[in-house]
């Protein structure tokens, strides 16, 4: 006799006849209801290079499964490009949609009483998404990640979308002319694959490798490279084998969760990873303090010369050793721990089947760091009570002092950007564009995209309860907490007021009578879109606790 199975529900006695009926229609015979039944949950989308290969990838996913005895069943799940949306309205269902596909994958395993999930993704809010609903079914499950996109080449340099939109900032300001600008956009993006730096969606990917979730070495693969689809099938095959084992929750504990983190802080890594880790750790119950980046950013260097704060592309990372050589160097550190993973190998026997390339730049050493300590801090303060993520890499400056220029939405603060009104000194402040003020936490790239091409970065700050994306630079602080529509004290900010940023004591403050500011508030009309804008608005958290839209207590 077998072991029961969670499929059973659908599958045995004569209660489940019709279930049956309708299963034998899509194929099964006999034998098959006693193999596995495992989700493969698909984020493909013909819209972005990030998602677009996926429906390739998941054949070979089918074979594995099939081929290691389990049987797969496909799902769908939507995707919002964040390269697409950026700059406009259609950026705030980016992080919508990371809870929706959590929802949509949670509803096809728990609705169908499915064995196990395997779900490949590719752009930003997939990829945390994925790892959330797996710990939320606590069921086997596994990330498989589509690879980063190869870089382009303009003038001999590799590019990626980072330099389009600085390329729009450099055009807006008149430094580069029509055809550079439309010459750069041709050449960036090259084909399949998610963003090439060491941005949100390559983040992610390496932080789930390191949490154990995502089978290591198979997202450093890039999306068009040969070895892809070999990567593909070993997942298929992994998830069947492991199908009736442990669930997701085994593998997002403090340890592995810390070693995420510090992945994250050592590669110069993205902002939102400290709102996606922390969404994953409250998904599976784990107490998680976002102030561990800043304690994690202290002590780990930065080792990886990644863009945007660094050198390299995510491609040049694989080529040089990938997650398992970036992996050693923390490890000869001491600086991340053992932890199981879904391969079935620990983490350590995972990094030690790895090759570094001869005379490789890309991953340094602790000794020899590319910076002394790591890519992110949390600042507390007047500003921010609840916390606010700084973005460091790249940059030494610790401390800022400047009058506050304050606008109520990204398009009012882009405008002035595109006139020429920000100077270098200036704090700029974008609010009410928090998790419930947008709704939904916009990425501000545009801006920094186009303060980096009139020669602002690290110039002038940048405070917002909104959020960067991983190809944001300069002096940014993010996820200001609480946000401005709950009434926050960045709510309380007027213009010319002196806005002092103190990175080593980690305050961020202003000299303002805070309870006279208080009483005199008028609040805005909440910005209302209706649909799912609007229960987002009404559900979602603080993103000093990842913005989430679980019920909270
Ligand atoms: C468009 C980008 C660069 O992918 C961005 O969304 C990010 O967060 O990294
Ligand atoms: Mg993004």
């Amino acid at each position: 006799m077998r072991p029961p199975k969670r499929s059973d529900a659908i599958t045995k006695g004569p209660a489940r006849a019709a279930a049956r009926a309708m299963l034998r229609a899509t194929g099964f015979e006999d034998e098959d209801f006693d193999r596995p039944i495992i989700a493969v949950v698909n984020t493909y989308s013909s819209v972005t290079p990030c998602n677009m290969h996926l429906k390739d990838l998941a054949e070979p996913v089918l074979k594995g499964i099939r081929d290691a005895g389990g049987w797969p069943v496909e799902f769908g799940a939507p995707v919002v490009s964040d390269g697409i949306t950026m700059g406009h309205e259609g950026m705030r269902a980016s992080l919508v949609s990371r809870e929706i596909i959590a929802d949509s994958i949670e509803l096809a395993v728990r609705g169908h009483a499915l064995d196990a999930a395997l779900v490949l993704v590719g752009c930003d809010k997939t990829i945390p998404a994925a790892a959330m609903a797996l710990a939320r079914c606590d069921v086997p499950g596994l990330v498989f990640y589509g690879g980063t996109i190869a870089a382009g080449c303009s003038a001999s340099k590799k590019i990626s979308v980072q330099d389009v939109f600085e390329a729009i900032g450099a055009h807006a300001q008149g430094s580069i002319d029509e055809a550079e600008l439309d010459q750069i956009e041709r050449s960036a993006c090259p084909g399949a694959g998610s963003c090439g730096g060491q941005f949100t969606a390559n983040t992610m990917a390496m932080a789930l490798a390191f949490l154990g979730i995502a089978p290591m070495g198979a997202g450093d693969v890039p999306a068009v490279d040969a070895g892809k689809a070999a990567e593909a099938e070993r997942c298929g095959r992994l998830i069947a084998e492991h199908a009736l084992g442990k669930g997701s929750r085994t593998y997002v504990t403090e340890a592995s969760l810390k070693n995420a983190a510090t992945a994250v802080v050592a590669s110069g890594g993205s902002t939102n990873a400290v709102l996606h880790i922390a969404a994953i750790a409250a998904e599976a119950g784990v107490p998680f303090d976002i102030e561990l980046f800043d304690k994690l950013s202290r002590e780990t260097p930065v080792i990886a010369d990644l863009k945007p704060g660094g050198r390299y592309m995510a491609e040049d990372l694989t080529a040089a050793g990938g997650c398992r050589l970036f992996g050693q160097r923390l490890r000869e550190a001491g600086m991340i721990e053992d932890v199981p993973t879904v391969s079935g190998r620990t983490l350590f026997e995972e990094l030690d089947a790895f090759e570094e390339t001869q005379g490789q730049k890309v991953v340094r050493t602790v000794r020899d760091p590319v910076k002394q300590t790591g890519g992110l801090r949390i600042l507390y303060g007047d500003l921010a009570p609840e916390g606010a993520v700084l973005k460091t890499a790249g940059y030494s400056t610790s401390r800022f002092e400047g009058p506050a220029k304050v606008f109520g939405s990204e398009e009012e603060c882009f405008e002035a950007v595109s006139k020429g009104a920000i100077k270098e000194g200036d704090v700029v402040i974008i609010r009410y564009e928090g998790p419930k003020g947008g709704p939904g936490m916009r990425e501000m790239l545009a801006i920094t995209g186009a303060l980096a091409g009139q020669g602002l970065a690290g110039k002038v700050a940048l405070i917002t309860d909104g959020r960067f994306s991983g190809a944001s630079h300069g002096f940014v602080i993010g996820h200001v907490s609480p946000e401005a529509a709950v009434g926050g004290p960045i709510a309380l900010v007027n213009e010319g007021d002196t806005i002092t940023i103190d990175v080593e004591s980690r305050r961020i403050d202003a000299a303002i009578d805070w309870d006279q500011r208080a009483k005199d508030l008028v609040m805005p009309e909440p910005n209302r879109f209706g649909g799912v804008f609007d229960k987002f608005a009404a559900l979602v958290g603080s993103a000093s606790r990842g913005a989430t839209t679980l019920q909270e207590g």
